[in-house]
């Protein structure tokens, strides 16, 4: 199909085989050895490793990868809406549907595919869709992955119809820790917050960096560009950095809520964190013929690099 996972000069370099559901996911690879892939079921990453091997992201041993739920981990998309705050199934229906490489994508920026191998996806609304979003968009994913193993996902969502809506939208990263007792988030100190866990109230954060000792579930607004998520123990520091995307939802399940998750292990919660970008506070509106783009870049550094060499701005 005109994308061989040799070719390394500036074309998408990606592979397209079956899971083992028998799904077709696709294999994008660097000449370092870094990888990720994604499942053309929700338009979901579900792997993302360095250069050594290591995987980078959370999948619960549970997870189930069978359509039509999303798999517990990895990156699901959420749309049109982050939660259930309308009659829409929770975080929308992007990640449960099925989604379809598109070969010739309108274009972005040269700097976004330059040296890096990517590739581009599909959602269109569906008759199914219609019934409960009556709405008609296209909604474009480009999955990179760059030579020096930076993951990034733009998403694209425009409105192809004759009336105006309005969508949250967030990517729902799972990131693989050490142990969550020993994970810092810094970026989001002194910031607003909704908290899930008291119906949405709003809170102001008063610690000088995040750290977890109980279940959280919280929405962060209008957040900075760039967040780290700090793990002491395994030496190395994600960075976040996000466009379009205000708000951040932090979340782990700890340990009551993870027993009553059938797909997700007792002790997983010591394992992952989810840190992400999002719009949820206010939603994008777009009027027929417009677009919006939500960029998001992982980055992995050693934690040598300390904190304050980050800039976080
Ligand atoms: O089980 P789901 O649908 O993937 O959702 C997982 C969690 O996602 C979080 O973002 C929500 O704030 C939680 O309330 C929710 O439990």
């Amino acid at each position: 199909m005109g994308h061989s996972a040799a070719v390394w000069d500036h074309k998408a370099a990606f592979e397209v085989t079956k899971d083992w559901n028998g799904i077709d996911q696709i294999l994008l690879r660097n000449p370092k050895g870094a990888s990720a892939r994604v499942s053309l079921h929700g338009g979901q990453v579900t792997s993302w490793r360095n250069e050594q091997g290591e995987e980078l992201l959370f999948t619960s041993h549970k997870a189930n990868f069978k359509p039509p739920k999303a798999m517990r981990g990895g990156i699901p998309i959420c749309f049109p809406q982050f939660g259930n705050c309308r009659s829409l199934e929770l975080h929308g229906f992007a990640r449960n549907k099925m989604w379809v490489i598109e070969d010739n994508s309108p274009p972005l920026p040269p700097n976004d595919s330059h040296g890096k191998s990517f590739v581009d996806l599909l959602l269109k609304s569906s008759e199914e869709d219609l019934k409960c979003w009556p709405y008609s968009f296209e909604f474009r994913l480009r999955v990179s992955l760059a030579a020096d193993g930076n993951l990034t996902l733009i998403s694209r969502v425009r409105n192809i119809n004759g009336k105006p809506f309005s969508f949250s939208f967030a990517y729902h990263t799972y990131l693989l820790v050490s142990d969550i007792s020993e994970v810092r988030i810094e970026g989001l100190e002194t910031l607003d917050y909704l908290d899930n866990l008291s119906q949405r109230e709003r809170f102001t954060e008063q610690g000088d960096a995040i750290t977890f000792e109980s279940e959280v579930d919280r929405v962060y607004l209008s957040s900075p560009n760039a967040v780290a998520v700090l793990d002491h123990e395994r030496k190395r520091t994600y960075v976040i950095r996000k466009e379009g995307l205000p708000d951040v939802v932090v979340w782990n399940p700890w340990e009551k809520k993870s027993k009553s998750m059938v797909d997700f292990g007792d002790e997983e919660y010591k394992q992952m964190l989810c840190v992400n970008g999002a719009v949820i506070e206010k939603p994008v509106t777009l009027k027929p013929g417009e677009e919006w783009t939500g960029r998001l870049q992982l980055k992995v550094v050693p934690s040598s690099f300390c904190s304050d060499s980050l800039d976080l701005d």
